[in-house]
């Protein structure tokens, strides 16, 4: 008798801990799912857009695509603080890299996207939905991951296609979502396509979404954004031996922008971290 009133008193206490939980954990996936959602619709009204105005798949769709991703952070409640657009400044083509923390860093990628800019993606995008369409007639770049040779020789062709159409090309050289804190190890593609296409590396580093989005803590809360532009690195006078030290340079300089933009303590490699 006396264990259930324990029992009863017990619950009753944790009662509002488990709507809270139950409630923040619905918050969170109805906010992604709004996200998803606007991004399918946005891409459907986008779409036509772009088939009228410019026939089909260009690059010159991206100016439609990111006006149109740039009005989602009003939604979300999500600034962007950025600085060193000037770097972007460069006549001709680059490869752009940066961090990739979650499918939010659409947002990101688009407040700052240079003129005649693509991306590569995973070829899963070009099946979801309305948003794949968009993909396809912005002139995203897809790779398959699981198959290192079919996505080197597509890079190869990109570095061609990059001289012949001045194109800059932005890849996420972590390869993958990744919003631990920390950034992963870079894989080498976007370094091979600077070297082959001779053209420089230019830095992007959005700051630790941590605070404000965390899928394990069932985080979305509105937030600001830093975002830095770093100087471009030139790689005309480098060759094929010197790439595990460019990746290692790039990437040690874009942690410790990542660390002080996301306001933590810069915490050094014991080992080095990259291209494994
Ligand atoms: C209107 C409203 C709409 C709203 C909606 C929004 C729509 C917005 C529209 C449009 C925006 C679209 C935005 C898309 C964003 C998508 C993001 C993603 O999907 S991220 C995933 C895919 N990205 C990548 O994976 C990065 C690129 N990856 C690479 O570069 C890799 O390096 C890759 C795949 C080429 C190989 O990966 P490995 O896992 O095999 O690892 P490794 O270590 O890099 O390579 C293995 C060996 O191959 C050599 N290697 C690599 N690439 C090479 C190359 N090109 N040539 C020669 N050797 C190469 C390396 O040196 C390494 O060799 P040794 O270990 O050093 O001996
Ligand atoms: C048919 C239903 C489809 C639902 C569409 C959802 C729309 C989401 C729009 C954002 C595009 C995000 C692109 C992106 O961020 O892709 C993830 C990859 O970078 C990394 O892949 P992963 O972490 O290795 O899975």
């Amino acid at each position: 008798m006396d264990l259930g009133w324990l029992l009863w008193t017990f619950l009753l206490l944790l009662l509002p801990f488990i709507i809270m939980e139950i409630s923040s954990t619905f918050k969170f996936h109805f906010k992604i799912t709004s996200y998803c959602a606007l991004c399918l619709l946005l891409s459907a009204l986008a779409a036509p857009m772009c088939l009228l105005r410019n026939g089909g798949r260009t690059v010159e769709n991206m100016r439609i695509i990111s006006r149109v991703v740039r009005t989602l952070k009003y939604f979300f409640g999500i600034r962007f603080e950025v600085r060193g657009l000037e770097n972007f400044q460069i006549d001709g083509p680059c490869v752009i890299i940066s961090n990739h923390q979650s499918i939010l860093d659409m947002m990101g990628l688009m407040e700052i996207l240079p003129d005649r800019c693509v991306q590569i993606a995973k070829k899963e995008l070009m099946y979801a939905g309305s948003v794949g369409l968009i993909t396809y007639l912005g002139g995203v770049i897809y790779i398959n991951r699981n198959r290192t040779s079919d996505a080197k020789s597509i890079m190869a062709a990109v570095a061609e296609a990059m001289i012949s159409d001045n194109l800059k090309v932005w890849v996420y050289p972590e390869g993958t979502r990744n919003n631990s804190g920390d950034l992963l190890p870079f894989k080498k593609g976007a370094f091979h396509l600077a070297l082959q296409a001779q053209v420089p590396i230019i830095p992007v580093v959005y700051s630790s979404f941590t605070s404000f989005y965390n899928q394990k803590k069932n985080l979305f809360t509105g937030g600001t954004i830093k975002v830095e532009i770093l100087p471009k690195i030139d790689t005309s006078d480098l060759s094929e031996k010197d790439i595990a030290d460019l990746t290692e340079r790039c990437h040690q300089t874009m942690r410790q922008v990542f660390f002080r933009l996301s306001n933590k303590p810069y915490e050094a490699n014991e080992q080095s971290n990259c291209g494994q």
